[in-house]
């Protein structure tokens, strides 16, 4: 028998994961997006096999339903659920980035009969849009489902069973520890990034040049910036009380870096960096959200061709690359490339192999 999953949303999330379903045997994807052209941009670019126009039509033959939206209106869309026509044993399930607020209309659901399992695959991007979505973007990443307490155990088999297709490796989680944990490595984070933007924003009306100084470091610290605003608002409101508390520590600890600075000892500056090079280097690598890139810089001369040039010696000697970007560091260079790699010992085969083959200079991040 067919089983039908029902995709609502089909943005990055949930066109990854509408076309990751598509690999499961006897399957048929329905996708719905409030946005009529990316209905037909996901059914032109075979992110679903099918598109509804109304939102009801995908609902009633649904096996499983997951929701790809924004998490505001997914807690709208839950609401709404209540009195959709839909199949009894259907299974609903989203992705959204935040889970209180979420399972607490879960609950909500099951004492309804309608069984909702929540979930957060910890992988994405700053892009966002159907045409970002990739099937193997959740591939290695964690992917939390949060079922209630007295959930039925087939059930959240029966969704593990579709998710396996996206290649993550699941995890259980309490909803209210999932939103203390990605406070603290996913929404806090975002919040610095936009304030280091907008600190430069404010520097740069008197000292215009500092944006061009913006380079290698900066760029990698607030890259997370350039999300789509309207998700991260949401996300945000959702998790309020969890940031606050990350803003009151990080006050805290802004405190403790100013009578650092203030004491003027080198020893506690070093100690100061040296513990947090420490806790980053020893990160465990995962791939997705938290993805440790392994950054290789090279100061290239500024020839045609000079990009490709260095990228073909790495292909000779079967050096995969993960992404590839110049930087203008400074005004007398044509830039710097920056090459990054899955692992640390690629990063180190790739200094060898550039620097047997040219004379640029390279330094490791
Ligand atoms: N972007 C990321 O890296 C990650 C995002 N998430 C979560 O996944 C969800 C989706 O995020 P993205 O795919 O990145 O966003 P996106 O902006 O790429 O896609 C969201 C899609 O939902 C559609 N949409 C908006 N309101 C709708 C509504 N009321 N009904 C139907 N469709 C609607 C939009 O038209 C858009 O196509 C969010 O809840 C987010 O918190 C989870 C993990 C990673
Ligand atoms: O771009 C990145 O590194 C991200 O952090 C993407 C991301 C955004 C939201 C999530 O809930 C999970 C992952």
């Amino acid at each position: 028998m067919t089983q039908n999953v029902f995709v609502i949303g089909l943005g990055l999330i949930g066109g990854s994961i509408a076309m990751a379903c598509q690999k499961a045997p006897h399957t048929k994807v329905y996708g719905y997006d409030v946005s009529q052209q990316t209905r037909e941009l996901a059914k032109s670019l075979h992110v679903v096999n099918e598109v509804v126009d109304e939102i009801i039509e995908g609902a009633k033959i649904a096996d499983i339903i997951i929701f790809g939206t924004p998490v505001n209106a997914t807690l709208e869309w839950l609401e709404e659920l209540k009195d959709w026509p839909l199949k009894e044993n259907v299974i609903v399930t989203d992705t959204g980035s935040t889970k209180g607020l979420i399972m607490a209309k879960g609950k909500e659901l099951q004492e309804c009969g309608i069984t909702f399992i929540g979930g957060h695959p910890m992988a994405g991007s700053h892009k966002s849009g159907v045409k970002a979505a990739k099937p193997h973007l959740f591939e290695n990443a964690y992917y939390m489902l949060t079922p209630l307490k007295n959930e039925n155990e087939e059930k959240v088999q029966e969704l593990e069973q579709l998710l396996k297709y996206t290649l993550a490796k699941i995890v259980k989680v309490d909803a209210q520890e999932h939103d203390h944990m990605t406070a603290v490595v996913s929404h806090f984070p975002h919040i610095v990034a936009a304030s280091l933007v907008h600190q430069l924003d404010a520097e740069q009306r008197h000292y215009p040049m500092t944006t061009l100084l913006a380079a290698g470091g900066f760029r990698d610290i607030t890259r997370i910036a350039s999300s789509n605003p309207y998700m991260w608002r949401d996300i945000v409101l959702q998790n309020r009380q969890e940031l606050i508390s990350q803003l009151d520590l990080w006050l805290d600890e802004m405190d403790r870096v100013k009578n650092i600075l203030l004491s003027n000892e080198q020893d506690s500056i070093e100690e100061y960096f040296a513990i947090a090079k420490q806790v980053r280097d020893d990160l465990p690598i995962t791939t997705g959200a938290f993805y440790t890139t392994y950054d290789l810089y090279v100061d290239i001369p500024d020839y045609p061709g000079v990009i490709s040039e260095v990228t073909g010696y790495l292909a000779e000697e079967h050096i995969s690359i993960t992404n590839l970007r110049v930087v203008e560091a400074r005004e007398d260079i044509f830039g710097i490339l920056v090459i990054s790699f899955q692992t640390a010992e690629d990063r180190e085969k790739a200094e060898k192999c550039i620097s047997k083959r040219t004379n640029f200079e390279i330094f490791a991040s």
